[in-house]
Order: structure tokens, then sequence, then C-alpha cells
């Protein structure tokens, strides 16, 4: 998408730099914007870990041309094995990383070492040009869900909207999941609000999110997260839209921590509550979600300390928690299937259950 008129997307290949990978440093914004130079596996790695790249579609499309970074340095099938293996460690619970390095591996393996390089960095892109076009469509079977809102309350009525966390074109290639049926809707120039989740303790709503919809132009407030049960309580949502980092052959969704509140707070109110996701975030070896959805548990310094812009414009952390206390960070959490609502894929829309996602994907049941 565009940053003051420049279009970009959240991966790329540097031709003129020597293949090298750039990506943002999604941890300086909003308030620098900040393109990192990736030359090898193990900087993609570091990127992936520290959030500095993140999202599940855009966390695998990063490891894949680490992998093809790994390749310009030892192509070798023992090389290949030990970085897939090292990428794949770096966060655990969004499944489109294991998706992505599957698939690349698969690629690769049977080729001769000298094949590896282009191969590899030819499937990064094929990874990455999916990607893209798999959200353009999201959007489109996401947006007749606003048109049909927009339609009920008539034109000078926003539709409003509530999300959790970054499930924009930051955390994928481009485009978005939850926001491109938004940016489709406010381009196509429906009365689109935006409720934005600040999401705590990362603050990607309130640092990413708000961003993108600031550099948009898409109307949007940010609330704190425990805001979004009120504000459904005061009929201020008509739909709740969020992104995934992995959903089960039952249609159970995990995404990042707050958001099986979120559900809860849409099914006590009758609010749709919509999840959308690209192909590569379903994982059909899983059933029940809760049981089988490995949590990643982040660093207790994500909840005490906050990064943020001081008066004078320096960018500082401070201590927000007491002295002496521990936090605990748990950085998703599973929503059943029961309070999903519907899922958008890039396929059509379709219930949250196996019978669902089978007719959706027939060839993944
Ligand atoms: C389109 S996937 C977005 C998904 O990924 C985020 O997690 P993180 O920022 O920790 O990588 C969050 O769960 C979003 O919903």
């Amino acid at each position: 998408m565009k940053i003051d008129g420049i279009h970009y997307r959240s991966v790329w290949v540097d031709r003129d730099d020597g293949w090298s990978v750039r990506i943002f440093d999604q941890t300086k914004l909003p308030w620098a914007i900040e393109i990192l130079r990736l030359t090898d596996a193990d900087q993609a790695a570091h990127a992936i870990r520290t959030m500095q790249t993140r999202g599940a579609p855009l966390i695998g499309a990063v490891a894949a041309y680490g992998v093809a970074l790994a390749m310009r340095a030892d192509a070798s099938t023992a090389h290949l094995d030990r970085v897939v293996e090292m990428l794949g460690k770096t966060r655990p619970t969004a499944i489109n990383l294991r998706w992505a390095l599957e698939r690349m591996r698969a690629a690769l393996h049977n080729l001769s070492p000298a094949d590896r390089v282009a191969a590899a960095y030819a499937e990064a892109a094929a990874i990455c040009d999916d990607d893209v076009e798999t959200c353009r469509r999201i959007g489109e079977h996401g947006l007749p869900l606003l048109r049909e809102i927009a339609a009920r309350k008539g034109p000078d009525q926003r539709v409003n909207v509530l999300t959790h966390c970054n499930a924009g074109w930051l955390a994928t290639v481009d485009y978005g999941t939850a926001l491109s049926p938004i940016f489709q809707a406010h381009d196509e120039g429906l009365n689109v609000h935006v409720w934005v989740d600040e999401t705590r303790p990362r603050n990607q709503g309130a640092a990413l999110t708000a961003f993108e919809l600031v550099k948009h132009g898409v109307p949007h407030t940010v609330v704190a997260d425990n805001a979004g049960g009120h504000l459904m309580q005061h009929g201020e949502v008509d739909i709740c839209i969020v992104g995934t980092d992995r959903v089960t052959r039952q249609g159970d969704v995990a995404n990042k921590i707050g958001t099986y509140l979120k559900a809860l707070a849409a099914k006590d109110n009758g609010v749709p509550f919509w999840v959308a996701l690209p192909h590569s975030t379903l994982d059909m070896r899983a059933r029940d979600g809760v049981a089988e959805i490995p949590i990643e548990e982040r660093a207790e310094a994500e909840v005490t300390d906050l990064t943020g812009r001081a008066a004078d414009g320096r960018i500082e952390t401070i201590r927000v928690v007491a002295e002496g206390s521990p936090a605990a960070n748990p950085a998703f959490d599973v929503t059943p299937a029961r309070l999903v609502t519907g899922l958008i894929t890039e396929r059509g829309r379709t219930e949250a259950s196996e019978a669902g996602l089978r007719a959706l994907y027939p060839e993944k049941a």
C-alpha cells in the first residue's frame, strides 16, 4: 500500500544491492520509517523473532526469503534443512511460517545445489505474489458485508467496524486481510469508520493499524482494548473484522491476545464477528484450537514497558508496572468457532466449520 503517495510492499528484493531483502522495521513505526537490509538467514530470523517484521503471512514471506539468502551462502541439503528448522523456530503460533518453509523445502530439496539460489528467490517471490493477490481477493469477498450494512443504515450513517491488532498491509505482503475490505470500501466511497483496538502490550493497533488508516485517509478512532464491549453494548459497532494466525479445520481461530474477549462481547451483543484469512493460515492438521495451537509466550518487558514519543520528540521506553511486579505475556488466544460468524477468504466467505472449510478448500480436506 502507499506511504505518502509511494507504493510499497512489506517485503521486497533490492536487485541493485546484491539481491538483499528489504523490510520495514515495524518496531520503529509510526514514529520513524526505517527500511532494514537483510543479507543472511540469521538477520531474517532476528527480524521475525524481535517483531521488526510481523504478521502471519508476512513472517512466512520473510522466512522464505531467509531461505533464499541462506542458499547464497551454502546451497547444500544439510544447510537447507538447518535453515528451515532455524527459521521455523522463530515464532510458534502463525502457521504461515511453517507453510512457507515447507513450500520452500519442497521446491528446493530435489534440485542440485547449483540450481537452488535462483529457484529459492523465484519461489519466495511466488509466495509474495500469491499473498498479494490472495489479500486483494479477501478484500473483494469481505466488501459485500460492508456494503450490506451501508445499504441498511443509509448514506448519512457510517459503517462502524471494530478491528483488533494489525491485519493490514503491514501484516502481509500487501493489502492486508481484515483491513483489505475496509480499504476497498473506503476507496469506493462507502462511509466506513474503524474502531482501532490499541492492542496491548505491543500496540499493533495504536501504532500500525492507525498508521495505515491515517496514510490511506480512512476515518478511525483508536480505543483502549477494554472499550470494545462498551461500544458494542451502545450500538456503536456494526461488525467486527479481525485477522488470524492460524485457523483449525473446525474453524477455531488463533489471533492476537484479546481477540477471544472481543468475540465474547460480540456474541453477547449480536454483533457479527468475522475473521479474514488467506489459505496459508489454514492448519487442517489441527482440530481443537484451544488444545492444539501453541501460544507464544513473549518477554515480560513487553508488558512492563511501553515505547513511545516523548514531548521533545525522542523515542523513549518507560516502565509502566510497579517495580518488583512480575508480568505474564501470552501473545495469542484462541476463539472457538462457535463465536465466529464466518470466515472471509480469497475463495469466498464460509461458516467457521469443517464442512465450510472443506467446501472452500476440498484439496486440503
Ligand atoms: C494478517 S495476520 C495478522 C495477525 O498477526 C498478528 O500477530 P503479530 O503482530 O504478533 O505477528 C496479529 O495476531 C494479527 O491479527
